[in-house]
């Protein structure tokens, strides 16, 4: 997977970027154009990963997604370790209908085992329930292990469940960088904890007894 010129830089607290990945035709491009324009387009003619720019509000909060959509070659290119530290927030994709795509989630999935990165697994294609060949409980028990968001979706008939996963995700990448901001402003302060001064307040200085 071609992902050179890619970013390493994590974003700034506005900008959430997310990487959609999953094995080849499982719906990533529709799910992405239709979170993007609320459109289905059924067919897409791209050989490479392709990377949009959207601003939407989340929880009245105006947030600028990145999103990339991969491009894997065949059921054996997973993804490279730079589109995996590039994105901030993983949405991992399979079809309800392709047994082989859920294999192909779940061994992302066991290599993103030691990575905060939050995640978020969209089973696609869910108006094709008379080709499922894999369960729901079979994605609700992997979501569990993975300790993220599930949700069957169709990409061909839904607009606001689409949106809705990508918001999801959105969420978690924002509390997650809340959490790690914190983390570290404890450290910080638990380091430098003896020299703190505390002041009274609503006291000048001058206000305060002089040692
Ligand atoms: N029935 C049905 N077909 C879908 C749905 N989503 C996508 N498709 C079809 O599945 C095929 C693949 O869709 P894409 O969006 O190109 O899939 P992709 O994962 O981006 O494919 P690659 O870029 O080749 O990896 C297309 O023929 C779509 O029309 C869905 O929700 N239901």
């Amino acid at each position: 997977m071609n992902s050179k010129g890619i970013r390493r830089k994590k974003s700034s607290l506005s900008e959430v970027k997310i990487a959609v990945i999953g094995a080849p035709s499982v719906g990533k491009s529709a799910l992405s154009v239709r979170f993007l324009t609320k459109r289905y387009i059924g067919e897409y003619d791209h050989q490479s990963e392709t990377r949009y720019k959207h601003e939407v509000l989340v929880d009245n909060e105006p947030v600028l997604y990145e999103i990339l959509d991969t491009c894997p070659k065949n059921e054996d290119d997973y993804p490279s370790a730079d589109t995996l530290n590039w994105a901030d927030g993983i949405l991992l994709v399979y079809s309800i209908t392709d047994r082989r795509s859920f294999a192909y989630v779940k061994k992302v999935s066991a290599s993103l085992t030691d990575s905060d990165v939050p995640i978020y697994l969209v089973a696609n294609k869910n108006d094709m329930v008379h080709l499922r060949q894999v369960s729901a409980e079979e994605g609700t028990i992997l979501a569990g292990e993975m300790d993220c968001g599930f949700s069957e979706v169709a990409a061909a008939e839904q607009v606001a469940p689409i949106a809705s996963v990508f918001q999801d995700l959105c969420r978690a990448v924002l509390a997650a960088r809340r959490k790690s901001k914190h983390s570290l402003l404890e450290r910080m302060l638990g380091a430098k904890g003896s020299n703190i001064k505390l002041y009274a307040r609503g006291k000048s200085d001058s206000a305060l007894p002089k040692d």
